[in-house]
């Protein structure tokens, strides 16, 4: 027994060889993050008692925002149909009462009528309320799901770079993304919840006013049904989401076989198979949690329903001694037994409905607590204005360290910027050239030292101006699924686009060649997933990328490795077109690793491991022989250049030395 009592425990992690060897451990929410959860459901009663107004009061502001008038129809209908359910009853026994009542069958039947009549209208009318309920609530359901989604999506957007890159707060994202279908859901249980609660307190009235035990057993047939519908639905929260991210695994699984970014690797190495494989595995220790908690809700439902059917038996013995004792009439009798049975579905319905209700809220409660941490993550609205052409950008002793790393990214970065020049960051792979860019364009915050346009710091400074003047390529910048012209576009959404202007940004980058030969020129969706979609090579991407930053017409133009798929000519011709982009008032900021590009630079910086180790012309760096900078330059030279020792070009930096195997040696 103690078992059907005891509080949902956190669910059973059982390690599949697959989640070991993909995914190094168990992909299950630990405990720590989970404990409030299993604390909220240890005092479940009190808890739903707790929380229930404030997530009800949500749904119920969602639904007011998204459409009064479904809302207020939907309530008026209801609070109808319960009413009509009470006159219902009390018209039942008043048939009852002449059926039974004395004179001939005639007169009976004809002092029924009135009552009859009254029913038939209260049937017709009620019905017209339900259709009205069934109405408006199908109306509510979408907006509320649809407001729900924006907000959720409204606080991703604004959240924080380090949030996004938050693996808890990723977590809280993807548990919240149920909470928009369960607001949807709990408006409909909110109408059944009204609905139960009316027809019940109708119900109970009737039987109160017949005798007074009967609401008693009432209670008694369907507080067990309460009790296992509440037990069940706990269960099914708590394994979702210990299992969540389980199931987002095997999600990523199913995607990496059918999706294209790995089709080529799937088919040439056999990965397909090995994916396949993993994949029956995890969805096997999924179907081995799922079908634990069917057997859990079949065991609970059966010891449910047999509670309450020896309640109703009980309820109906009492019954019968009130009839055979003389304490009640047939004809009550006969109401009384209609007021338990409807009384009883009704008060089972009103705990499913209940029940379901605490369910959604469940899934929205936790909606509600990503808002309330997304807001506090959000990047704040407002600050000081930033002078929108800075004579420089300053970092001045700049620390920054990501939150899971020892070693900081960036470690005491003094350095400037001059306004309309080309400033060139070079380091090895790691040096921290990309986060410097992450802090330049304010998307992280430095934690010692501060980054200054003019005298404005950046940790002060308005974030959205600061934003405005930023135009970003970097490594992975996005291929928008959308057509040729809003990938250009995109590069500022709140401009309207106008052909002139998009054919120029097209042309700057040698783009447009690329869009003339696309089936439906600027209107070509660049997306294989969808029918009639195009797709580009990533050079052909590129230029794309490049054309959507001149058409963002910013004054600091940052770039990171712009050219990594483009051939030779192409490469040569897109650092001239990056050099183009400034002037006395565009600063462009390059990252790359192609020296030959940076020597045009006006100023380089040199960084390795998070350290600023060299700065100046290209002239001045390569005159120190011993310079990081140098050997870098020398290196690359070198590959075009015959060697003195005797190396054809590219040869002396090949991994196959004589003291390093190359691939056939294994
Ligand atoms: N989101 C992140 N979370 C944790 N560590 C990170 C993150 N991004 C980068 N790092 C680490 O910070 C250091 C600097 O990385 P960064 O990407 O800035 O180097 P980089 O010079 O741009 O390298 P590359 O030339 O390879 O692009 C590296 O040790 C890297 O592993």
């Amino acid at each position: 027994m103690r078992r059907w009592l005891r509080r949902p425990q956190p669910v059973e992690t059982v390690v599949s060889d697959s989640e070991q060897l993909l995914f190094g451990g168990a992909l299950r929410y630990d405990y720590g993050w989970a404990r409030h959860e299993y604390t909220m459901l240890e005092h479940s009663a009190l808890s739903m008692a707790r929380s229930a107004p404030r997530l009800v009061g949500r749904t119920v502001r969602l639904a007011w925002r998204a459409d009064r008038t479904a809302m207020l129809t939907m309530v008026l209908a209801e609070i109808y149909q319960g009413a009509a359910h009470a006159v219902g009853l009390l018209v039942t026994n008043e048939v009852l009462q002449s059926l039974f009542g004395s004179g001939d069958t005639v007169a009976r039947v004809r002092a029924a009528v009135p009552a009859l009549i009254v029913g038939m209208v209260i049937a017709v009318t009620s019905a017209v309320a339900a259709s009205l309920s069934t109405a408006s609530t199908g109306r509510l359901e979408p907006k509320v799901e649809r407001l729900a989604t924006q907000e959720y999506l409204r606080h991703a957007e604004r959240v924080e770079l380090e949030a996004v890159e938050d693996g808890a707060f990723r977590k809280l994202l993807d548990s919240a993304q149920f909470g928009a279908q369960s607001s949807r859901q709990m408006i409909s249980a909110m109408v059944a919840t009204l609905n139960g609660t009316f027809s019940l307190v109708a119900a109970a009235g009737v039987l109160t006013v017949l005798h007074p035990v009967l609401l008693f057993l009432l209670m008694l047939i369907a507080a067990p049904r309460g009790w296992g519908a509440l037990h069940v639905a706990q269960r099914r929260y708590a394994s979702t989401m210990a299992w969540i991210e389980h199931e987002r695994a095997a999600r990523v699984i199913g995607e990496s076989i059918t999706g294209r970014s790995a089709a080529q690797e799937t088919r040439v190495h056999g990965v397909g198979s090995f994916l396949l494989r993993h994949f029956g595995q995890m969805a096997r220790t999924a179907e081995a949690e799922q079908t634990r908690l069917a057997k859990e809700k079949a065991a609970t439902e059966l010891l449910a329903a047999s509670l309450s059917g020896a309640a109703s038996l009980l309820a109906y013995v009492t019954l019968a001694w009130l009839l055979l004792s003389g304490r009640m009439s047939m004809a009550v009798a006969g109401t009384a037994v209609m007021a338990v049975r409807t009384g009883s579905a009704n008060l089972g319905a009103l705990v499913g409905s209940v029940n379901r209700l605490h369910e959604e809220s469940l899934y929205a409660g936790d909606l509600d607590r990503y808002i309330v941490e997304a807001t506090a993550r959000a990047i704040p609205v407002g600050g000081v204005p930033v002078p929108d052409h800075p004579a420089e950008i300053r970092f001045e002793h700049v620390t920054y360290r990501y939150p899971d790393r020892e070693r900081p990214a960036l470690d005491d970065i003094s350095l400037t910027i001059p306004a309309g020049s080309v400033v060139a960051l070079v380091g090895t792979n790691g040096s921290g050239k990309s986060t410097l860019v992450k802090l330049l364009a304010g998307l992280h915050k430095a934690q010692a030292g501060r980054i200054v346009w003019d005298k404005v710091d950046l940790a002060e400074a308005d974030r959205d101006q600061v934003f405005s003047h930023i135009a970003l390529l970097d490594q992975s910048f996005a291929r928008w699924p959308f057509t040729a012209e809003t990938n250009l576009a995109i590069g500022k959404p709140a401009r309207t686009p106008e052909p002139e202007q998009l054919a120029a940004a097209a042309a700057f980058s040698g783009a447009d060649a690329v869009i003339n030969a696309l089936p439906h020129g600027m209107k070509t969706l660049l997306a294989l997933q969808f029918r009639g979609g195009s797709e580009l090579s990533g050079g052909q991407w590129q230029t794309i990328g490049l054309s959507r930053t001149w058409y963002r017409d910013a004054s600091l133009i940052i770039v990171d490795e712009p050219t990594s798929a483009l051939d030779p000519e192409a490469e040569i011709a897109c650092f001239e077109k990056i050099r183009r982009l400034r002037s006395p008032t565009t600063t462009v900021v390059l990252v790359t690793h192609r020296m030959a590009a940076v020597q045009h630079a006006d100023l380089i910086y040199v960084l390795h491991e998070g350290l600023l180790v060299e700065q100046g012309t290209h002239q001045e760096l390569l005159a120190d022989e011993a310079g990081r900078y140098h050997r870098m330059f020398q290196s690359q030279a070198d590959q075009y250049i015959p060697g003195a020792n005797g190396t054809v070009p590219g040869q002396q930096n090949h991994p196959a030395t004589a003291d390093q195997p190359g691939p056939s040696d294994r």
